[in-house]
């Protein structure tokens, strides 16, 4: 019976912490997941919290930097046996909470949990009328022009937002073309007051119908891209927005396009997205 075990054995509860096991992670962490327990959730607190003493001791003694805690949401009463240890919590999720405790005698280097949210919208132009897609906001106090947007979805690409939050909001499918803009404001209200980043896309309409969505928008329509320009009726990020696609319309997009391509990642089966300004070939091809 190894180390923080040894004197347990005899404990109530002993049982369901055998199955336990402490995962180290390359930054020299250690991790724990109670969703291993074995047998009941009922584990006796006591029991719990000696062996979480015992543990932690013996990982300080072995240079551990850090302990991750994950704790099933059925498991929550032993979050505060965690904490009256020192642990506090790193981030929660539907089912579950993880604690950390920095072993590390210098201030902690864990990063923190995720701090922004990503809102994307299109501005969806008809190239043959000049046209494009605007919308009014149902929920809000000053009804103005914006393009149609919302929330990304967790492990959702920029371009696919953009492309599901049109058709949901106006019925009109769209393609992704290239990145116009990006807005970052700190402790947004409509964020729980974290970090909000909003991204306009350019987008490429396939059809052309209007079927808005009710709930979401109170008005819908094609509207001349130079009347959105030069409206007051329209939110600041949009006035904006509509000048600088007035601008590609007429001078060419590539004067104004952030457009993406894909790599494979150093990750092995994964791949990301990498958005800038058109690269000319012999720059591209640089070796
Ligand atoms: N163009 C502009 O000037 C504006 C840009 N934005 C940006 O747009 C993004 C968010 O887009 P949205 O269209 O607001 O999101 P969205 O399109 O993903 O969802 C909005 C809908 O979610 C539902 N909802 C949201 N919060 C709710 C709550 N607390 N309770 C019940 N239902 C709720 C409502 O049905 C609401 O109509 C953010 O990044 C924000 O910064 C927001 C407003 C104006
Ligand atoms: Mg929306």
């Amino acid at each position: 019976m190894a180390g923080p075990w040894r004197g347990l054995r005899r404990a109530r509860g002993w049982a369901a912490l055998a199955g336990l096991r402490a995962r180290t992670d390359k930054f020299g962490g250690v991790s724990v997941n109670l969703g291993e327990l074995r047998g009941s959730p009922r584990l006796e607190r006591a029991a719990f919290g000696r062996w979480l003493r015992e543990s932690v001791s013996q990982w300080r003694d072995e240079g551990r930097v850090a302990v991750w805690l994950h704790v099933p949401i059925l498991q929550s009463s032993l979050v505060a046996v965690a904490a009256s240890q020192g642990f506090a919590f790193h981030h929660a999720e539907q089912g579950s909470s993880t604690l950390t405790l920095w072993l590390g005698e210098e201030p902690s280097r864990l990063p923190g949990f995720a701090t922004h949210q990503l809102g994307v919208a299109g501005a969806v132009l008809d190239e043959r009328t000049g046209k494009v897609l605007v919308v009014q906001d149902r929920n809000k106090t000053i009804n103005a022009w914006k393009f149609p947007g919302g929330l990304s979805n967790p492990g959702e690409d920029i371009g696919d937002t953009a492309v599901r939050e049109v058709f949901e909001e106006t019925g009109i499918k769209s393609e992704f073309k290239s990145i116009l803009s990006i807005r970052q404001q700190h402790k947004h209200p409509g964020a729980f007051g974290k970090s909000d980043m909003y991204i306009i896309c350019r987008m490429e309409p396939s059809s052309f119908h209007i079927s808005f969505c009710q709930h979401e928008c109170l008005r819908c329509e094609w509207m001349d891209l130079e009347e959105l320009a030069r409206t007051e009726n329209a939110t600041p990020i949009t006035s904006n927005v509509a000048k600088l696609l007035l601008f590609g319309y007429r001078e060419g997009f590539d004067r104004i396009d952030i457009t993406m391509r894909e790599f494979p990642a150093v990750y092995t089966g994964l791949f990301y997205k990498l958005y800038h300004r058109e690269l000319p070939e012999s720059y591209r091809n640089m070796t």
